[in-house]
């Protein structure tokens, strides 16, 4: 801090004894006069340290109101349920409390229904949560209206019928479970090789009973958010219990759900503590309401026994690779919106397309379609498969043959 400047010295009157009458009053005359003019610097110098006071408060005011949010705004999380004419109705996380509060009317333009909120203990919205801050937004994909449908899956008809019993009647008839006395399935697992519709069918589930669909990827949870697994999957059940109905979808949970034998994961007790969370939560799943849980895997053999038991993922549905009529129907589906010529016969090339799941065969139909606009052409042609197939495959030889081997 720079120091004040010295302060003018206070001026003396030096009288004389020998002083005539009029030389003294002519000294005190000029005293007098520097008397006036000490005073003036003076009130100048206290102005300024007035002013400076008055900085110095509103920036102590501002410091305080600052600390207040701080303090107050990271203790509660709440979601926007409405925006109105007459403040916001937010949701507080936890309790599920519904308020309508105010906002200030610069934030309130901001806010939007499924927004998360900071709020404080008067539930005054402080701060709106961006995506940066918010690691439930990043390892949580939602979805509050999937657009996937049965129609779209091709070839796995027994598993989507399957599935369709274990989570779709629950949550559309929970009511036939109640008279029957049964307890519908708590989880479902769907395992089979990479891209044969794991993903696909669970989203289809939640958009045809009208749920939000809410994804977390096993992986992610050990991997990017490490050391936040247990209370992200914590979070996973909150925020899946807000946006009631919801499917939850955890997919590659043998990242966190693997045999305690194996060695490479067990021995880390972050990922135990993320798979015990993951079991607590779905033993306390009952009281839960409509909330379904799908998890899938590539690596059934890994999984921790203790995640299959009764009232966890007793449901187990395989999801196999598509037969040759599945082939067909998946490339019917992948081609619905392109223009394909006369010459193309799905039946024939269906055949040839032995070990394909889905998802190469989704791949192979937009590297038909690339063909064609290479060619400028405006008609996907047979011979354009055939082209896309044998690139696929000797792409595949290189690399992708160890990779399934391996997988399944
Ligand atoms: N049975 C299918 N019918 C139609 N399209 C499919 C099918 N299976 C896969 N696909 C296509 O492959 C893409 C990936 O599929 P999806 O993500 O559902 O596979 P997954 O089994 O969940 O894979 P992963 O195990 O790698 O997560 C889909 O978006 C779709 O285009």
């Amino acid at each position: 801090m720079s120091h004040s400047p010295s302060l003018p010295d206070r001026p003396r009157l030096d009288l004389d004894p020998d002083m005539s009458d009029a030389e003294r009053l002519d000294a005190m005359r000029k005293h007098y006069a520097r008397i006036v003019q000490v005073n003036e610097e003076l009130d100048e110098r206290l102005e300024e340290a007035d002013d400076r006071r008055d900085d110095l408060q509103e920036e102590v005011d501002h410091l305080k109101r600052r600390n207040e949010v701080l303090k107050t705004s990271s203790l509660y999380i709440a979601s926007v349920e409405e925006v109105t004419d007459d403040g916001v109705v937010i949701k507080q996380h936890g309790n599920n409390q519904e308020v309508l509060t105010d906002v200030s009317p610069q934030l309130q333009d901001d806010l939007e229904p499924g927004d998360r909120v900071a709020i404080n203990d008067s539930f005054a919205v402080q701060r709106l949560l961006d995506n940066e801050t918010d690691a439930r937004a990043q390892a949580m994909e939602v979805d509050e209206s999937p657009t996937v449908t049965y129609s779209d899956i091709g070839g796995i008809d027994e598993q989507v019928r399957e599935v369709r019993e274990a989570v779709e009647d629950p949550l559309v008839n929970p009511e036939q479970f109640a008279k029957v006395g049964v307890d519908p399935p708590s989880g479902v697992l769907l395992h089979g090789p990479p891209g044969t519709g794991k993903t696909m069918l669970a989203k289809a589930v939640a958009n045809e009973t009208d749920a939000t669909f809410i994804k977390m990827a096993g992986s992610e949870l050990v991997q990017k958010f490490i050391g936040e697994g247990s209370r992200l999957v914590r979070d996973l059940f909150e925020l899946a219990s807000e946006r009631e109905p919801a499917v939850i979808f955890i997919d590659e949970i043998d990242a966190v759900a693997a045999k305690r034998t194996d060695s490479k994961t067990s021995g880390d007790a972050e990922v135990q503590r993320t798979m015990m969370q993951l079991l607590s939560e779905m033993d306390g799943f009952e009281d839960r309401g409509e909330i379904r849980i799908i998890a899938a895997t590539n690596r059934f053999d890994m999984l921790d026994e203790a995640i299959l038991r009764p009232g966890r993922f007793d449901r187990l549905i395989e999801v196999p690779k598509p037969a040759v009529e599945g082939r067909e129907q998946i490339l019917r589906i992948h081609t619905r919106n392109m223009n394909i010529a006369d010459d193309v016969d799905f039946e024939a090339l269906a055949e040839e397309l032995d070990d394909y799941s889905g998802a190469d065969i989704a791949s192979l139909t937009t590297e038909a379609g690339m063909y064609a606009i290479r060619d400028e052409r405006t008609t996907v042609t047979h011979e354009d498969f055939e082209q896309a197939r044998e690139k696929i495959e000797a792409s595949d030889d290189d690399s992708d043959a160890a990779a399934r081997s391996y997988q399944y």
